[in-house]
């Protein structure tokens, strides 16, 4: 019997990162969304997936949520939300995640009728074959829909108590401007109360400010996006000083208009300044690509070097939440160490 050699590694072999900022309904590729559709008997009106895909012209945040909530109407059982978890984890570990800290967004669903145990309940079996599956560990986050009300957020948190198991944290995210931090200050205390590990999208396209609020009203460890941080030097001194986490997604910017172009992107700058950024996908389906791809996007358009490159992979596994497993975040960290570009 032929022994097969284990493969040294190779030039190609990707770089491990974790991903910190993915949305699980953000990464409903067309494909999947019309077997969905089929099997579901929901009509999309979209002739087919090549349709679907020429409607992904974003121009702001707003134009591509409409879109996002449109489309995971096609979400319905416990295997959708498997199928579609287990999906994603296949994609991200074939580019090098490691360590997937996924966002999901329950009102969306309870708002069409679909039980909030349903979406939990099938998340919760694709992430618990992922290590096996995928060689990916995972953590769960529930995030709120800022254009929502306070109380609605009040009763999903209340919702998810049978399951507060699967959760390590909770987010907020939807449509930034005109929603600051502070409407959500008692579901935040609520959740820290119980334990839960808090972020919070700001500074996408809502001002600083709004992420200083998020620190100091929300009590968040990282801050989702934070792009529009660098219009403030005395909240970078912040962020520096007290190690704040950046979750950074170049091609959702690029995508929705944040910034004009890659070339643009103040990524560089805000590594220069001394900021713990991580680069991550938010809605890959939707962007133009996932982790890897966004690692590859930054590296060419920015020009960034091998150790620059090796840092935000670093970054994104000190900024993880692996506390309750140290010996696996130094396992990574030192892949990393160990990683060497083509
Ligand atoms: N980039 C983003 N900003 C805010 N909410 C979101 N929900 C999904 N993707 C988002
Ligand atoms: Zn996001």
């Amino acid at each position: 019997m032929p022994v097969t050699p284990t493969p040294l590694p190779t030039a190609e072999t990707p770089l491990p990162t974790a991903e910190l900022h993915l949305h699980i309904e953000g990464t409903l590729e067309p494909e999947l969304a019309f077997a969905l559709a089929a099997r579901n008997g929901v009509r999309l009106p979209y002739a087919d997936t090549e349709a679907l895909r020429r409607a992904y012209r974003f121009e702001d945040l707003q134009s591509f949520l409409d879109l996002y909530y449109e489309l995971m109407g096609v979400l319905h059982t416990v295997q959708d939300f498997e199928d579609l978890a287990d999906a994603y984890l296949a994609r991200a570990a074939a580019q090098g995640v490691r360590h997937a800290e996924i966002f999901f967004d329950p009102q969306a669903h309870t708002a069409r009728g679909v039980p909030i145990g349903t979406v939990i309940e099938g998340l919760g079996r694709a992430l618990d074959r992922s290590e096996e599956r995928h060689g990916v560990s995972t953590r769960l986050i529930m995030c709120f829909l800022r254009d929502e009300s306070a109380e609605s957020a009040l009763a999903t948190l209340e919702a998810a108590t049978p399951y507060l198991h699967r959760l390590t944290g909770v987010g907020l995210d939807s449509a930034e401007v005109g929603h600051p931090p502070a409407k959500f200050a008692e579901v935040y205390a609520a959740a820290g109360a119980l334990g839960l590990r808090k972020v919070a999208h700001a500074g996408e396209e809502g001002p600083p400010a709004y992420i200083t609020e998020a620190l100091d009203v929300l009590g968040v460890e990282r801050i989702d996006h934070g792009l529009r941080a660098m219009e403030d030097p005395a909240l970078v001194d912040r962020l520096v000083r007290d190690r704040v986490p950046l979750t950074l997604c170049p091609l959702s910017n690029v995508r929705l208009r944040a910034v004009a172009e890659l070339a643009d992107h103040p990524l560089p700058a805000m590594l220069a300044a001394g900021l713990l950024v991580t680069v991550n996908s938010d809605d890959p389906a939707y962007f133009g690509g996932y982790a890897g791809d966004n690692y590859d996007a930054v590296r060419e358009a920015l020009r960034l070097a091998p150790e620059q490159l090796r840092e935000l992979a670093a970054n994104s596994f000190r900024a993880a939440f692996l506390e309750d497993d140290e010996e696996r975040r130094t396992r990574y960290l030192a892949e990393v160490a160990a990683h060497r570009f083509a």
